[in-house]
């Protein structure tokens, strides 16, 4: 249930240098699986550093109206005490994930083979995403799915009674596609296997693995293939979340182009199938450093310094990193703006059917405030104009997205004419700390729509 229901115009102003330490917040995939993971199994699971937006305390709702006990110290720990796998109880009522398509379509995978019914529903965003690329996948377990048409929500499951084991070649980039088969695949007998062409984001191995259950990922020429093992006794776990490299996109991309500005984003989780957008930066000369490079529970880890960078220039994205920054092409476009030259963005399609059309919804914002955008259905181009050279001063429709909003809020930043956003309530979703971990470093957020 989010709160967004009553929207918060925000406007950014031109801002002094940004400096200090920005602490982001829990890593939203691996918070979401902490708590789905740990009420599939008995036994009390232990979470630190849980991202607290609306997304995963709606994940946290939903485990609770599916039997787990999932509890909160007053000091930001968290407790699972999980039910099993195939031990989900049917839920009382309609299942709220707000926000969230990771939360909808992964707890969806994970009741799927269990004898349970369950009615989802979202907010008007997520009631607009697609669902067939999940349900499909799952009716070859057995599990029956009746929603609106085009396989919208509202939309009810009933979980297989007799599930089979399942091969499935994932027709889309999507770990959240992947991560539903592989959770249904929990409660299967035997082996269920999912193909991947492009790697998309690993959370659900490694943390399965981590849990005990059989798990292996070969790389072959179909792709990434993935067999896991039906029925194990997944064991609870101690999860300590890392911070979300997502959310440190927007303090790092600020600094670049923030005349003057030096920040440090510490301890971030550097895995290849998510720093796309770190690297792509780099390639566009953005003076961004690791720090500290180490390695933490077998990730690389980072701390991050990002200083303002005067001679950013446009690139062309390789096409198959598109996976590893899906969510950072909002901001990332911001940057190109401020860099000279065009940045050419291809094979992002997924980018259409997020919590908005985020090409529409950036290009539109974009044109808006001075900088050429071009875009058709699966690439973008976004003409940069230079710094000192972006002259801002619009309003900007979120269309219910965090991303959208958080990254117009950077562009007024360094824009020549604040930059203003008709609702900033989504940000609550993923980085609910963002306008005063933004303010602690120096920007000028204010709530309510700039004069004209
Ligand atoms: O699995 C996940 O945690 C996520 C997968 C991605 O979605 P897709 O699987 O639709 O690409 C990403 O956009 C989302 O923010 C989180
Ligand atoms: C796409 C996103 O999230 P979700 O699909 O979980 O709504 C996101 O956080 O950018």
């Amino acid at each position: 249930m989010s709160a967004h229901g009553t929207p918060i115009p925000m406007t950014s102003h031109k801002c002094s240098p940004l400096t200090g330490r920005a602490d982001v917040p829990g890593d939203k995939s691996i918070s979401h699986r902490s708590l789905i993971l740990g009420a599939l199994c008995v036994g009390e699971t232990v979470i630190t550093g849980l991202l607290e937006g609306e997304d995963v305390l709606d994940t946290a709702r939903a485990m609770r109206a599916f039997g787990a006990e999932v509890t909160r110290d007053d000091d930001g720990t968290w407790h699972v005490h999980g039910v099993g796998v195939g031990g989900f109880a049917e839920p009382a009522n309609v299942i709220d994930c707000g926000n969230s398509g990771t939360g909808v379509r992964l707890i969806m995978g994970a009741m799927a083979t269990s004898p349970v019914t369950a009615t989802f529903t979202g907010d008007a965003s997520l009631n607009k995403r697609p669902m067939a690329r999940v349900t499909d996948p799952l009716a070859l377990f057995g599990a029956q799915a009746v929603g609106r048409s085009g396989g919208r929500l509202p939309m009810t499951i009933v979980g297989a009674t007799d599930p089979m084991p399942v091969r499935y070649e994932v027709p889309v980039p999507s770990a959240q596609v992947k991560s539903a088969v592989l959770l249904a695949g929990l409660n299967a007998p035997g082996q269920t296997v999912v193909i991947e062409r492009e790697a998309t984001r690993d959370h659900t191995e490694r943390m399965l693995a981590g849990f005990g259950a059989e798990i292996v990922t070969e790389v072959t020429e179909e792709g990434r293939v993935i067999t896991l093992t039906g029925r194990p006794e997944l064991k609870p776990q101690s999860i300590v979340v890392p911070r979300d490299p997502s959310s440190a996109a927007f303090p790092v991309c600020a600094a670049l182009i923030v005349p003057g500005s030096d920040v440090l984003v510490p301890n971030i989780g550097l895995n290849p199938t998510r720093a796309g957008l770190f690297t792509t930066l780099r390639e566009m000369g953005a003076d961004l450093e690791y720090e500290n490079l180490r390695e933490e529970g077998g990730e690389p880890v980072a701390d991050l310094r990002a200083r303002f960078s005067p001679d950013l220039r446009g690139i062309e994205v390789p096409p198959e990193r598109a996976a590893s920054m899906i969510d950072e092409y909002p901001v990332l476009s911001v940057v190109a703006g401020f860099a000279k030259g065009a940045t050419v963005m291809r094979g992002v399609k997924e980018l259409r059917v997020k919590e908005s059309d985020r090409i529409a919804a950036m290009a539109a914002g974009l044109r808006a405030g001075g900088v050429e955008v071009e875009d058709g259905p699966d690439w973008w181009i976004v003409h940069g104009r230079g710094h000192g050279n972006v002259p801002g001063g619009q309003v900007c429709a979120s269309h219910l997205d965090h991303r959208i909003a958080m990254s117009f809020m950077v562009m007024g930043m360094a824009a020549e004419a604040p930059v203003g956003v008709d609702d900033g309530s989504p940000i609550a979703t993923s980085f609910p700390i963002f306008e005063g971990l933004m303010a602690g470093l120096g920007a000028d957020i204010r709530r309510g729509q700039a004069p004209a």
